[in-house]
């Protein structure tokens, strides 16, 4: 197994660091409930998470239903109000995580969170769990013009830290994580225990590595 110097630790939010799919739920099925339309089982949203917001909403209308461009649009803002009235009440932090990061900053290496929910939402629910200290930037769904599976956001990540990609170690769930790590040219490890985006197994992504708890990522790590 490689052992990565990784002066820099990049971390994906949902499915990675927290467990939001039950808030997420909560603000599709609003947003589904007040549009008239049915409600969704969670285990369905689930793979319609890891792309962003406005891809949550649009998988959560089009799936198996049709909806209009114009109609898609319209719910934007009916799941954000929504979704801000739930954010983090049923959010819970993965095992392992807190323990992870403590032991990564005392190791003296530099974290980010690098995640396609929006700024609106990723601030505040950090703030909520306890885990902005962490973290020394937060690259968000709308900070860049693009989002993952794009690398810019590693990227940029990277240069905000003051990190060569090839410096860094990115840990996520699903294969945006992936692909945006693997054309920044950072090595990428991914949970076992995430939402996976579109239900593809985890096994089957091109990665470095897979972690069933949030401290393996230790074991990756050169000691320091
Ligand atoms: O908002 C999403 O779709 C997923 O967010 P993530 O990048 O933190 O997994
Ligand atoms: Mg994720």
């Amino acid at each position: 197994m490689p052992h990565y110097a990784a002066d820099a630790v990049l971390f994906d939010l949902d499915g990675t660091l927290l467990d939001t799919i039950a808030d997420l739920a909560d603000g599709v099925n609003g947003m589904l409930a007040e549009l008239g339309r049915p409600v969704r089982p969670l285990e369905e949203i689930h793979s319609f998470v890891g792309k962003g917001i406005a891809n949550l909403v649009r998988r959560s209308l089009t799936e198996n239903a049709h909806a209009s461009e114009a109609e898609i649009d319209a719910a934007l803002p009916v799941f954000r109000r929504h979704y801000a009235r739930v954010n983090g009440r049923n959010t819970t932090i993965y095992p392992g995580v807190r323990e992870t990061l403590d032991t990564l900053r005392a190791q003296g290496r530099r974290l980010a969170v690098v995640t396609n929910k929006s700024t609106a939402f990723t601030d505040p629910l950090l703030a909520h769990m306890g885990l902005s200290g962490f973290f020394e930037a937060v690259v968000s769904g709308d900070t860049l013009p693009t989002r993952k599976p794009d690398p810019e956001m590693v990227v940029h990540a990277c240069a905000l830290l003051d990190v060569e990609p090839a410096r860094a170690l990115m840990i996520g769930d699903s294969i945006n994580d992936s692909l945006a790590a693997r054309a920044a040219g950072v090595p990428v490890l991914l949970v076992r225990y995430g939402y996976s985006e579109g239900g593809v197994p985890v096994d089957a992504i091109d990665c470095d590595g897979l972690l069933s708890n949030a401290l393996e990522t230790l074991d990756h790590l050169q000691p320091r």
